[in-house]
């Protein structure tokens, strides 16, 4: 049996070291001299069914930098998959190199060769920096891959449903904080209106929430705050206003000591993945301040049921009945958090972890 635990990470930079912190099954390096492919896959558990989790092409500061992204980010997939129910285990890839240069069909058809090596144990998808174009391109050399285009009888963008589940995490959150799960009036600041942003915008305006956002693009924001009456802020003034709800839509790790002492919101509920700078420590930060955290990996979990919709035949309206759910998931973490006595985030990494533990059992007998 795979054990998960809740740990500080990377105390030992090495490979071994992080892998052994992380705990994962499997790390492959993928290496192509004539297309310039670096890749490496992480699978991280795969109790529950194959890892699914997208490839990502970055360019990297470091070698370094590339492994602790894949590492921390395909472990992150293991809890998403499992604390939605789903049969999935948790993987993720990183193409080391730059989108807008490094990129061509040979590359990109090199490394789908490297998924079918897998034999299935890893299924790809697209995240940042890979495209549905480039999904192509790896089904022309294995079927290990989701998030094909809709032409392809693929589930397409996922971004929509992302958004529903986070909206209805973000319900919930309501719910428990005010009595009522009713948005309406409600003074919301969304941080990146891009994907994920844009569509959550939508849902919250049909609400007659009160709506506030930011983001680098001036062209996006104009856009979505004339669609919507969104009142655009500063990127930094975010932190500082005075709203009911912080959603964090763009980056990772911006719950931290500084932003924490700034909000003044009493709901955080937001799709970026790894919100928290530190779990350990901003997770119990938020308790203390009175901040209600809607864990990231369960309420951005809709567009991976997109995807896993797209492996059974998708079904756009089953996807969506289940990512609806998430609203009763998290009112069951915010209960086990209660009862506990422990931050939101942790109650849903141990009710992840439950899942993967007793259906490993399960599964260990014939
Ligand atoms: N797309 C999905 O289905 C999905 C699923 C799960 C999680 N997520 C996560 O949700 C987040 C948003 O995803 P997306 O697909 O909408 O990405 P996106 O790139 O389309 O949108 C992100 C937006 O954030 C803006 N941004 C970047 N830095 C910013 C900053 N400092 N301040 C304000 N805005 C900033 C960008 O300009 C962009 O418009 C990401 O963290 C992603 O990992 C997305």
């Amino acid at each position: 049996m795979v054990e998960l635990k809740e740990v500080e990470l990377k105390k030992d930079k090495s490979v071994f070291g992080q892998i052994s912190e992380y705990n994962h099954e499997k790390v492959v390096f993928c290496h192509d001299h004539e297309t310039g492919l670096k890749a490496i896959i992480g699978i991280h558990n795969t109790v529950l069914g194959p890892a699914l989790g997208g490839t990502r092409m970055w360019a990297y500061a470091s070698e370094a930098e590339a492994i602790d992204d894949v590492l921390r980010l395909s472990r992150g997939m293991t809890y998403k998959a499992a604390i939605s129910g789903l049969n999935l285990g948790g993987g993720k890839a990183v193409i080391i190199g730059d989108a807008k240069k490094d990129k061509s069909e040979a590359l990109m058809r090199r490394y789908g060769r490297f998924v079918k090596n897998l034999n299935g144990a890893y299924i790809t998808a697209e995240d940042v920096g890979t495209t549905t174009k480039d999904m192509e391109y790896i089904k022309m050399e294995t079927d290990h891959v989701a998030g094909l285009p809709e032409s392809m009888g693929g589930s397409g963008d996922p971004s929509p449903v992302t958004a529903y589940g986070t909206y209805m995490g973000m319900k919930a959150a309501a719910k428990k904080a005010y009595g009522s799960d009713s948005l309406e009036g409600k003074k919301i600041s969304v941080q990146g209106v891009g994907h994920v942003g844009g569509y959550l915008v939508e849902l919250l305006a049909k609400e007659n929430a009160q709506i506030f956002i930011t983001d680098i693009y001036e062209d996006r924001l104009r856009d979505i705050s004339s669609k919507y009456k969104a009142k655009v802020v500063g990127m930094d003034e975010i932190y500082d206003l005075d709203v009911d709800i912080y959603s964090p839509c763009a980056l990772g790790g911006t719950v931290n000591d500084d932003t924490i002492n700034r909000l003044k919101c009493q709901i955080i509920a937001g799709s970026a993945n790894n919100q928290l700078r530190e779990e350990t420590v901003h997770g119990p930060a938020l308790v203390k301040k009175g901040i209600l955290y809607a864990p990231d990996f369960l309420i951005n979990a809709g567009g991976l049921i997109n995807v896993y919709s797209e492996l059974q035949g998708y079904n756009r309206e089953s996807a969506y009945a289940q990512t609806e759910r998430i609203y009763g998931y998290t009112l069951d973490i915010f209960d086990k958090s209660e009862n506990e006595g422990i931050h939101t985030q942790l109650a849903a990494t141990k009710m992840a972890e439950q899942r993967i533990h007793s259906i490993g059992k399960v599964k260990s007998t014939y």
